[in-house]
């Protein structure tokens, strides 16, 4: 006779409930809650190879606007990575009570094969937050020292400019060009968020959203204006930001968020005369371009995190079912550091 009662009993157990945010539909402008719906799943028993991970922090980052626009569909699970543990385990590879960062997507549980998704993460310091490998330690950490090295390739001496410079990319990037023995002007849309940078050791910050003229505000800080720009903005504040750069200046474009939410394509003042004129270098690009040199580049920022010369702020959310309030947050500014959720 079956034992159906067992049976169910026993299905509950190793069938784990899970929830995901997924994309309701596309954002029309700046996201709205109605734009994300919570979904509940039961995921099915483990096949062989394959891990159970568990979320324990869950990033949220501007480029969930655009590439939710170009990479995926209504119905899909919102993008994103995490760090999340192992608790059931067909893998060897990924014995239980192993911790990972994955591109899970915002999900409290996923069932991975084990193969590129996720990446254990072996040896990590037990005084340092795992989370970090969200931020510091992690893509924006990468996307700073890259956008630093590879494209700008900024020397001792030489004149920085970055903005949104109190968020998780460009507080590294104000840290690392200090390191680097540069002068660093940074900006950011909060009064808190300028005193933090000065702690930091920025050279010099203003608040965009208060200054009487950006561009003076720009003049004063770097009279003789700028070898460098960091740009995670765009929009307005590089058309007033690109006149002062000085001859042959070099500017990565690492982020517009300042247009993420436009329904309309922002239009402004064409860049091409004063690109001529200064003969400048301007160069998109992104984290990925670099990835063969992650493993390096991770423990050159961990080395340094350590030693204190790089300081890890984060901008914490409780609670897995406040994902779109983290994200809608980041859009408003809300957060200085990264910007993470702690399920
Ligand atoms: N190219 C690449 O590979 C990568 C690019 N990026 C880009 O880098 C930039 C920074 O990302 P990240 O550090 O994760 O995010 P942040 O932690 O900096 O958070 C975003 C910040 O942007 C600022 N901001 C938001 N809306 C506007 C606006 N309308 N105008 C001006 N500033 C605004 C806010 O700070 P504030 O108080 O200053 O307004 C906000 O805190 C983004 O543009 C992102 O797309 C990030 C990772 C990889
Ligand atoms: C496809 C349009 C791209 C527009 C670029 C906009 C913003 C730049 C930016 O924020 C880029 C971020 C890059 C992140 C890279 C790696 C990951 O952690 C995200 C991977 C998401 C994915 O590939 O599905």
């Amino acid at each position: 006779m079956f034992d159906f009662k067992n049976f169910f009993n026993n299905l509950d157990k190793t069938m784990v409930q899970a929830k995901a945010w997924v994309l309701k539909q596309h954002f029309e402008g700046f996201p709205k809650y109605s734009d994300f719906e919570l979904k509940h799943e039961q995921l099915p028993e483990l096949s062989d190879g394959e891990v159970l991970v568990e979320a324990m922090f869950l990033s949220v980052d501007p480029y969930m606007w655009p590439f939710s626009r170009f990479r995926m569909q209504p119905g899909d699970v919102m993008i994103g990575t995490q760090v999340a543990k192992v608790i059931q385990s067909k893998n060897p590879e990924f014995p239980v009570g192993s911790h990972v960062v994955g591109q899970c997507g915002w999900r409290t549980h996923t069932v991975s094969d084990g193969t590129s998704l996720i990446r254990l993460l072996n040896d990590w310091p037990l005084n340092v937050s795992f989370s970090h490998a969200l931020g510091a330690i992690g893509m924006p950490g990468l996307t700073a020292l890259y956008g630093l090295e590879e494209v700008l390739a900024i020397k001792p001496g030489e004149t920085l400019l970055v903005n949104a410079a109190a968020g998780a990319v460009g507080s590294v990037v104000g840290q690392l060009a200090k390191l680097k023995g540069c002068k660093v002007v940074g900006s950011a849309g909060s009064d808190a968020k300028v005193a933090y940078l000065k702690e930091l050791g920025f050279d010099h910050v203003f608040n965009y959203k208060t200054v009487q003229s950006l561009e003076e505000a720009l003049k004063q800080a770097s009279p003789e204006g700028y070898d460098c720009y960091f740009d995670n903005v765009g929009g307005h504040f590089s058309s007033v930001a690109l006149p002062q750069m000085k001859c042959f200046g070099r500017i990565a474009v690492c982020g517009g968020i300042s247009t993420y939410n436009n329904k309309e394509p922002q239009t402004g003042p064409y860049p091409q005369l004063t690109m001529i004129m200064k003969q400048l270098h301007m160069e998109g690009f992104l984290v990925g371009r670099w990835e063969h040199k992650n493993q390096e580049s991770l423990k050159r920022m961990l080395t340094w995190l350590q030693e204190g010369k790089l300081k890890c702020t984060e901008h914490v959310t409780t609670g897995f079912d406040n994902m779109p309030t983290a994200f809608m947050g980041l859009l408003h500014g809300e957060n200085m550091g990264k910007a993470i959720i702690k399920v």
